[in-house]
């Protein structure tokens, strides 16, 4: 498994996986799943804090939750996915909010919402020694131009997912995640680069697939066309929070085993 992002490559016989995760046991689970690389999504705004979108997440909730993911893990790629207007409105806070998640938070690489604007700053961000993960096709944080709908449908579009993702490539991105796009172009660009291609709702041909932990878990109550529940963990919560609930009520916990008695104690009353 990579523990630099020199490991993380295309070319090798399975494909790389990559899974979300914003705190210590998913972070676990997923090292002792075997998980190429974790994500601490943004995500975490809709999946975890209760937000419906993405754009309120903060950079010290991303670093907070970085931290705990960073902590219990020895092996996978730990990436930190940059929020809404921590980057690419003034270079020397983006390069302050990135280099924070691998100086403070033990991150080995960050994420970021690609387009025109982030060719120069993915380029600067490698350059001081911060790995940078591409992002383009579906961009959450362009929810209110974009919506969540499938990018790249028309010629004109695939051809500008396409030639970001090579200039991206060019300015040093070390990967790249396609959302929601045509297999064929997700196809085309991974043939195209050679840095590896993440794909999420974006086909089979990518070097790799990333999908929200939430998702796969069955733990979301809401989830995008492209994503598939591998578990029902929101059943099994369900069941063992009804299994306590049921045996408080039945008197039936806590029992003597849970319970200690001092005997030297005095009677207090
Ligand atoms: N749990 C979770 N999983 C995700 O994959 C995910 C998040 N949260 N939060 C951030 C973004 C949002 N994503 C989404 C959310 C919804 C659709 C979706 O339902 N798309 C439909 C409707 C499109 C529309 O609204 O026009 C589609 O048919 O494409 C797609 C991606 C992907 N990301
Ligand atoms: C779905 C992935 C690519 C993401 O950006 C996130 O989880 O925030
Ligand atoms: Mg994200």
């Amino acid at each position: 498994m990579p523990t630099t992002v020199r490991e993380f490559r295309s070319g090798t016989e399975t494909p790389l996986t990559m899974l979300t995760a914003y705190d210590a046991p998913t972070a676990a689970a997923c090292e002792a799943a075997g998980v190429d690389a974790i994500l601490v999504g943004d995500s975490m705004g809709n999946a975890t804090l209760g937000y419906d979108s993405t754009l309120p997440v903060t950079v010290d909730e991303v670093a907070s939750r970085t931290g705990a993911v960073a902590r219990a893990t020895d092996e996978p790629l730990v990436i930190a996915d940059m929020p809404f207007l921590s980057f690419g409105v003034d270079e020397a806070e983006s390069l302050k909010n990135a280099g924070r998640m691998l100086k403070e938070e033990g991150a080995h690489a960050v994420k970021i919402e690609s387009g025109s604007h982030t060719v120069e700053l993915t380029e600067r961000l490698a350059d001081v020694g911060i790995p940078v993960m591409a992002h383009l096709g579906l961009t959450p944080q362009k929810v209110n131009q974009l919506g969540y709908s499938r990018q790249g449908t028309s010629q004109e579009a695939a051809n500008e997912i396409a030639r970001l993702a090579r200039e991206h490539e060019d300015a040093g991105a070390f990967a790249l995640v396609l959302e929601h796009v045509p297999a064929n172009l997700a196809a085309g660009i991974t043939d195209d680069l050679s840095i590896p291609t993440i794909g999420i709702g974006a086909g089979s041909d990518c070097d790799g697939q990333v999908l929200v932990a939430n998702d796969v878990l069955g733990l979301g109550d809401h989830q995008p066309p492209f994503a598939a529940a591998f578990g029902d963990v929101r059943g099994e919560m369900e069941r063992a929070v009804s299994g306590y609930v049921e045996a408080v009520e039945d008197g039936e916990f806590p029992a003597e085993e849970h319970s200690h008695v001092e005997s030297d104690l005095d009677d207090l009353y």
